[in-house]
């Protein structure tokens, strides 16, 4: 029997789901700028570079006016508030650009974590209170998906039942309230790879969690054919000793994903969580040649791993503009291949791209 008291008409869900299905057509992913203020410091801070409103202007101008040929690698670009009314140097708002390049535009919306008391310094996140005014006022300034990223840690009793039950449940309330203001949610439960812990333990704890994440979607009407995915791929531990294959790290993500991820989501885009860009490339690649089902497209929607050797590249001066736009496209290439499992590395990789991107405890 159908739902009594439908939460979306058929032409909101059309519209969501023709949202979603473009962000990640054709090998296409996201690019995570929706850095916070703090966050963006800690990235400036690296190239020697101060915090100031026109510094992450001019960084950010610079990704946005690449060549064009961007949007047959990116599908979607998610801003932080700050961004989405920012404009570059000849005053046109950097959504504009985006929008003329045929980019669908997304805005981060969760607000920070708070701690979960008599736990083992866990949290929830923060940012449901004035929600829907919040979605209904981005979407009429030209966004049309949200981000909310829960955080979940590995460690003595974590992360707790209590933890998972938390999170899920904001990820599916927030969820809820971006449909029904016409933005797709990006659904972000991140187990952070802090820890020693190994492959399989982190496996585990990622079924628990997406089992939780989609039983909460569910209980909240949430219409899954219009959200995508972005979780963490699974990996063992940053401090875990036992090293890896891109190919093991592939079939314990495809596993954990095929057991608790319904078909009906179009897309997962996954986090980059402090891989260097080319591990990053590489377990893309893997995990689309991986020979178990998938039935979603599987993606990219990366922060630190598509802007870490552009970010070195520019370093704070307008005259490396051409080397910045070039480092980008690279990596927005090779991850739009690895999406469709065609990457071949070719060549020697920079120092900047096989560097760790890791930062201990990223729950900022
Ligand atoms: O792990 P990455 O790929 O660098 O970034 C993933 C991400 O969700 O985490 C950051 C912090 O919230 C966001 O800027 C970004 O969207």
């Amino acid at each position: 029997m159908a739902h009594r008291f439908p939460a979306l008409t058929s032409e909101q869900k059309k519209e969501l789901s023709e949202i979603a299905q473009r962000i990640v057509a054709n090998g296409k992913g996201i690019l995570a700028a929706d850095e916070s203020v703090g966050t963006m410091g800690n990235r400036l801070q690296r190239i020697k570079v101060e915090n100031t409103e026109e510094n992450r202007r001019q960084f950010r101008e610079i990704l946005f006016t690449v060549d064009n040929s961007i949007n047959q690698s990116i599908g979607g670009v998610i801003l932080f508030h700050e961004t989405l009314y920012q404009k570059d140097s000849e005053g046109k708002l950097f959504r504009n650009i985006l929008k003329e390049k045929g980019i669908v535009v997304g805005i981060k919306l969760d607000q920070g974590g708070a701690p979960l008391a008599g736990t083992n310094k866990e949290t929830t996140i923060q940012g449901l209170d004035g929600l829907s005014e919040r979605c209904a006022q981005y979407k009429k300034d030209g966004a049309d998906f949200g981000k909310w990223r829960a955080v979940l840690r590995i460690d003595n009793q974590c992360p707790s039942n209590l933890a998972i039950q938390e999170n899920a449940n904001a990820l599916a309330r927030y969820a809820s309230i971006c449909q029904q203001n016409g933005l797709v949610p990006i659904v972000e439960p991140e187990v952070i790879p802090d820890g020693d812990h190994d492959l399989e333990h982190c496996q585990y704890v990622t079924e628990k969690v997406l089992a939780a994440v989609y039983k909460a979607l569910n209980d909240h009407h949430v219409y899954l054919e219009g959200t995508l995915l972005k979780p963490n791929m699974v990996t063992a531990g940053h401090a875990c000793t036992k090293k890896y294959t891109p190919e093991q790290v592939a079939m314990a993500t495809v596993t954990a994903l095929h057991r608790t991820v319904p078909a009906a989501v179009p897309g997962i885009c996954f986090l980059s969580g402090g891989m260097s860009e080319e591990d990053a490339t590489l377990n893309l690649n893997a995990i689309n040649l991986c020979p178990l089902p998938k039935p979603w497209k599987l993606s990219f929607s990366y922060g630190r791993a598509l802007q870490a050797s552009a970010l070195a590249a520019w370093s704070g001066k307008a005259a490396n503009k051409k080397a910045t736009q070039e480092a980008f496209m690279k990596r927005a290439l090779a991850n739009s291949q690895a999406a469709k499992g065609q990457y071949v590395h070719t060549g020697a990789s920079s120092a900047a791209s096989t560097q760790s991107l890791f930062t201990a405890c990223y729950t900022y």
